[in-house]
């Protein structure tokens, strides 16, 4: 369970107070999430998200987090919408650390995703993009190319450990992708964690994208990457061409890719393979073994990672003709 900050009945109350949201009705911690403290509070206004922001969030960033979730809700992007306090602020603190309020999204996330479902967050991807567009805070891709080195590093000694020959894996894959990281492709606000526990649905209709804490400026292609890993693989670890067709049918419809966004998508998606690959397997370390929650299995991206090795084509995908 995913409460790591307790916060006592009055403080909660005084917080909620200084939001002008009427009388605090209940609160309870969420269990899911792993990175920070949520709990669902009920006022007589309503039902609110509040968010207590734990040691992985960078409290430099949160202006952007909180700034992005306005400006696309200010963009037509149905997503959470922080609450300003009396003081007009979006972001205050609750038992010592940094905490926000932000409005309740109705639906859940879909554990067995359809071709369907990927066709809907296609598209509401590229409308995220475009909603995006004109956010005057910019924040780069700490989880980027530049950064998956640095972060390999910090447990490159003990990474066969969780399978034979992960190291010269990832090594080998390390050097591909710099020296054949695609540049100068169409760049803006990304997601970059658009997975389907971020995603809510209310029966086949999408209703909504959380948790912006990974968002940033980079190629936008790179973000349809993450979501072709996340929604678009079987548990057999089988590639779905179907699935993977309707989610960039999907995001076409709003916004077409360029030829180098096509051509670049088989490394695109070995480096979207690759950071969740990396932050599985530093989890995986270094994880305490009485933690609140288990970490991630990595040899999920190992697989994913291999298979796009494998592929040097959009087209090899059997989604070279997907707009049509
Ligand atoms: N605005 C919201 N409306 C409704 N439910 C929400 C909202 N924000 C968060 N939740 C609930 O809280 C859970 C955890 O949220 P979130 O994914 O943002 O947490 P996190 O700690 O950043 O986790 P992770 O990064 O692992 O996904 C979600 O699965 C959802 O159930
Ligand atoms: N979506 C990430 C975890 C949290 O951001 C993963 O599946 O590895």
């Amino acid at each position: 369970m995913a409460v790591y900050t307790e916060v006592s009945d009055a403080e909660l109350a005084s917080f909620i107070a200084s939001y002008g949201l009427g009388e605090l009705l209940s609160f309870k911690g969420i269990a899911e999430g792993v990175e920070n403290t949520n709990y669902i509070v009920h006022t007589s206004t309503g039902p609110f998200i509040l968010t207590i922001y734990e040691k992985r969030v960078e409290v430099s960033d949160l202006p952007f987090y909180l700034g992005l979730m306005e400006h696309l809700a200010e963009n037509g992007v149905t997503c959470p919408t922080p609450v300003r306090n009396a003081e007009g602020e979006n972001l205050s603190q609750l038992s010592g650390r940094p905490a926000a309020l932000v409005t309740f999204l109705e639906g859940f996330w879909v554990r067995q995703p359809t071709a369907a479902h990927c066709g809907h967050v296609g598209r509401a991807l590229a409308e995220m993009h475009r909603g995006g567009e004109g956010f005057a805070i910019r924040r780069a891709n700490a989880l980027g190319l530049n950064g998956w080195r640095p972060l390999y590093d910090k447990f490159a000694p003990d990474a066969n450990g969780i399978v034979p020959d992960l190291a010269p894996l990832i090594e080998g894959e390390l050097d591909y992708l710099e020296a054949n990281w695609p540049r100068g492709l169409p760049e803006g606000v990304i997601h970059a964690d658009l997975f389907p526990d971020n995603v809510f649905f209310i029966g086949d209709e999408l209703s909504g994208l959380i948790d912006f804490y990974f968002a940033c400026n980079d190629a936008l292609a790179y973000d349809i990457a993450v979501c072709l890993n996340a929604w678009c693989f079987e548990k057999d670890g089988a590639f779905n061409i179907t699935k993977g067709r309707a989610l960039l049918r999907g995001y076409e419809s709003v916004r077409p890719l360029t030829d180098a966004e096509r051509t670049a998508m088989p490394t695109l998606a070995r480096g979207a393979a690759t950071r969740f690959l990396l932050t599985r397997a530093y989890d995986w370390l270094n994880t305490p073994k009485d933690a609140l929650v288990s970490p991630k299995n990595p040899m999920e991206y190992v697989r994913k990672l291999r298979f796009h090795q494998g592929v040097s084509s959009i087209a090899e995908y059997g989604l070279g003709d997907s707009a049509q």
